[in-house]
């Protein structure tokens, strides 16, 4: 496939997604199901991939954020549910309807969108819906009781629809302060004791509300980051259980050389090497999501601590060597090796910001490889 004629590559172990799964399912209240978010090609991990993995450790669904998504899915032969967590043009319901996926209604303008365009097209099958309350995240839904009533009056009195889910979303279940978080759940409680009745999926849960506020509720959990491995609330809160993390990062040396002191490493000169120093040459840069702010951070070559040295170019950088090392050795950038480990949260950190983003700003231009 393209992107295999350089060493440098991704490495995602499907064994810790079906594991990170598995350990969740088994944790879960009786009659709760799972479904993976595999938004943004898995937060970088591969979303196809992915998926397979989390129905082996007990997934039963799954969500995307765009149409394009889930319509991967579906091509990639994925049969289970599929929600779209964002809302989706109502000039696309044909495409809902024939990919059988199941989408966000956030306002009640959308739904009566909706309802002129399955008018129009004449279809007998129904679509598939989740309202989306607002309960203060300040992104998307219905934010008073009255306004769910008013959409779920609607919604029942077509054909049109299969009223599937009821959700809303947490802004702060990564944190240890659950002030927020408590008001969030009041709001959805509230929303809840004006229904009459409820659809077959009500769901709050990401992985940190999983996690931390297991006893919520709820019949079903929106599972991403802590499949892939990765602690929600970065190091603010400890792991339930151990998560295994997914994703690895390696490349080679493709050229090393011995300096002398005084010489200029990377665009800008940023770096003067002062004394003779063994510099590495690593093909990976910021067009493959290894950032410039990367500058300094260290990366293993056999197991010892190489710093970046000078400013990260767009394919390539380099690092200093504690010795002379050879051609083509291997170099972890994100992993384990020989005994030491670098985390996609020592990235974000160094990057100040968290390891979602890092994840996901891994762009095509690396292969993925799973084992
Ligand atoms: C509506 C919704 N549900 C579930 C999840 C999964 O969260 P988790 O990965 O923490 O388990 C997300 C992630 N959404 C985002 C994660 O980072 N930025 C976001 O917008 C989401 O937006």
């Amino acid at each position: 496939a393209v992107g295999w004629h350089r060493p440098t590559k991704l490495v995602i172990d499907t064994q810790a997604i079906k594991e990170n799964v598995c350990n969740e399912v088994k944790r879960m209240p009786e009659g709760t199901e799972l479904f993976a978010v595999v938004k943004a090609n898995g937060y970088g991990h591969g979303a196809v991939q992915t998926a397979q993995a989390a129905i082996k450790g007990g997934a039963t669904g799954f969500c995307v954020a765009l149409l394009d998504e889930a319509v991967e899915l579906r091509e990639a032969g994925i049969t289970e549910p599929i929600l779209i967590l964002s809302v989706v043009d109502v000039s696309y319901i044909d495409l809902l309807l024939k990919y059988d996926l199941s989408v966000t209604v956030a306002t009640q303008e959308w739904l009566e969108q909706a309802i002129d365009q399955l008018n129009h097209i004449e279809t007998q099958t129904p679509l598939k819906i989740h309202i989306k309350v607002d309960t203060g995240m300040g992104r998307i839904g219905f934010t008073t009781p009255e306004a769910v009533k008013q959409v779920v009056e609607l919604v029942q009195s077509t054909q049109f629809f299969i009223w599937e889910g009821l959700f809303t979303h947490f802004s702060t279940a990564d944190e240890k302060n659950g002030c927020y978080f408590e008001k969030q759940t009041q709001r959805f409680q509230a929303i809840l004791s004006v229904l009459i009745e409820l659809p077959k999926y009500v769901h709050v849960s990401n992985s940190a509300t999983a996690l931390w506020h297991p006893d919520n509720v709820g019949n079903m959990i929106r599972f991403g980051i802590a499949m892939y491995g990765l602690n929600p609330s970065g190091r603010a809160l400890p792991e339930v259980y151990p998560l295994k993390p997914a994703l690895s990062l390696f490349s080679s040396l493709i050229q090393v050389k011995q300096l002398s002191a005084g010489e200029g490493i990377g665009y800008g000169n940023t770096y003067t090497t002062t004394e003779k120093e063994w510099i590495g040459t690593v093909p990976i840069g910021y067009a493959d999501g290894w950032l410039r702010h990367l500058q300094g951070f260290s990366v293993l070559v056999n197991g010892k601590k190489c710093e970046i040295v000078g400013r990260i170019c767009m394919d390539q950088c380099m690092i200093r060597l504690p010795k002379k090392t050879a051609v083509g050795t291997q170099v972890t950038l994100i992993g384990h090796d020989h005994g030491e480990q670098i985390t996609m949260q020592m990235v974000a950190d160094k990057l100040e910001t968290i390891h979602y983003e890092v994840a996901c700003t891994f762009s095509e231009r690396m292969p993925r490889e799973y084992k």
